[in-house]
């Protein structure tokens, strides 16, 4: 079979492949998304530090921009994505690579006001990055930033980039230019700092009441990925089997008494988040003692299995829900 088949290969953002990361997803723009560009981009402080961006900003320029962007697309020149938000869909920022001035991708970001200080960009920028390293194959990324634009620097310098000279920009959009500092990052740096994150053991449940309906929770507020839609369980503790845990960990967090011999083993998510890999085993049950009660601020829900996939998730989660609805 050949290696550029099926599952050999990772799908490409130059095929219009999205990637997601843990409360993005990064997809190709469409004619759709105009009037929220218009919106979150008619913001003097959003563009004051980009090169191309014309302020003020109107539909017209939201279009021009998705059409553009998918020619530079289909002729090899770069690839910018929208950056959606898992939890409610919304539009909140761009992000994009592009191979004008080099063979090495020169990356590029900006993020609507109301999403800043977040971790947003960050968490796009890893992803985009993991993407360009280990699946497209280049050798070394590069980013230059407006001189006053130290916000963007300290991002750039948090996922792995590293001073590397200066840049003349031109920045068109200003009737400007000006000598800004650059960053790099090469491919075996990534990799070795990508190789060094920790690997995660959760245990978690799919509770199946009588109607065959599957209990999920919110993840509370002030963890991470918060509001997204889980299955109940938490993180191995050291000495204890998987098993052991989500006993504690359904007591702990739902009031439920389950018993070791209840949980049987169902599935497991393998999932590469940009600062850890997780592995987690997913047990199915269907006999406890309680009524599950939300103890750590969640939410709960019964859901049917057709409804599942409609919910907001962890990205892990995914290829599990598509499981469980053939298993139901
Ligand atoms: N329980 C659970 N965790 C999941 C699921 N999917 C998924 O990616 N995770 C990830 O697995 C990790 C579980 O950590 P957690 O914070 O819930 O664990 P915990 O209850 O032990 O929390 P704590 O250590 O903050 O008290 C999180 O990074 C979470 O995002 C899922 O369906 N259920």
């Amino acid at each position: 079979m050949s290696g550029e088949n099926g599952c050999w290969s990772a799908g490409s953002v130059w095929r219009g492949a999205p990637l997601l990361s843990a409360r993005l997803k990064l997809r190709p723009l469409v004619a759709a998304d105009a009037p929220r560009l218009a919106e979150l981009a008619n913001d003097w402080e959003v563009v004051q530090y980009t090169a191309n961006i014309p302020h003020p900003y109107g539909l017209d320029d939201g279009h021009a921009f998705v059409v553009a962007q998918e020619a530079r697309r289909l002729t090899g020149l770069g690839v910018a994505l929208g950056l959606e938000r898992t939890i409610d869909g919304a539009l909140i920022g761009c992000i994009g690579f592009g191979l004008d001035h080099a063979d090495s991708p020169e990356l590029g970001y900006w993020l609507g006001h109301p999403y800043w200080g977040q971790g947003y960009v960050s968490e796009a920028l890893r992803r985009l990055i993991r993407h360009l390293f280990a699946d497209l194959g280049y050798e070394s990324l590069w980013a230059a930033v407006h001189p006053d634009n130290q916000v963007s620097a300290h991002v750039l310098e948090k996922v792995g980039f590293t001073p590397a000279g200066r840049h003349p920009c031109g920045m068109p959009a200003r009737g400007d230019s000006v000598d800004s500092p650059k960053f790099a990052l090469a491919a075996d740096q990534w990799r070795a700092a990508h190789a060094a994150r920790p690997m995660l053991l959760v245990a978690a449940a799919a509770l199946i009441d009588t109607d065959g309906r599957v209990l999920m929770a919110s993840r509370p507020p002030g963890k991470s990925m918060s509001g997204l839609w889980e299955f109940p369980g938490g993180k191995i503790h050291p000495g204890e089997t998987p098993e052991m845990a989500l006993v504690r960990e359904l007591a702990e967090e739902l009031g439920l008494d389950v018993g070791e011999s209840c949980l049987a083993p169902l599935a497991f998510a393998s999932h590469d988040y940009d600062t850890f890999h997780l592995l987690m085993p997913l047990y199915a049950v269907r006999q406890w003692k309680g009524e599950p009660q939300p103890r750590e601020g969640q939410m709960l829900k019964w859901v049917r299995a057709a409804a599942l996939s409609g919910l907001p998730m962890p990205p892990a989660d995914i290829p599990l829900v598509a499981l469980l609805r053939e298993w139901l």
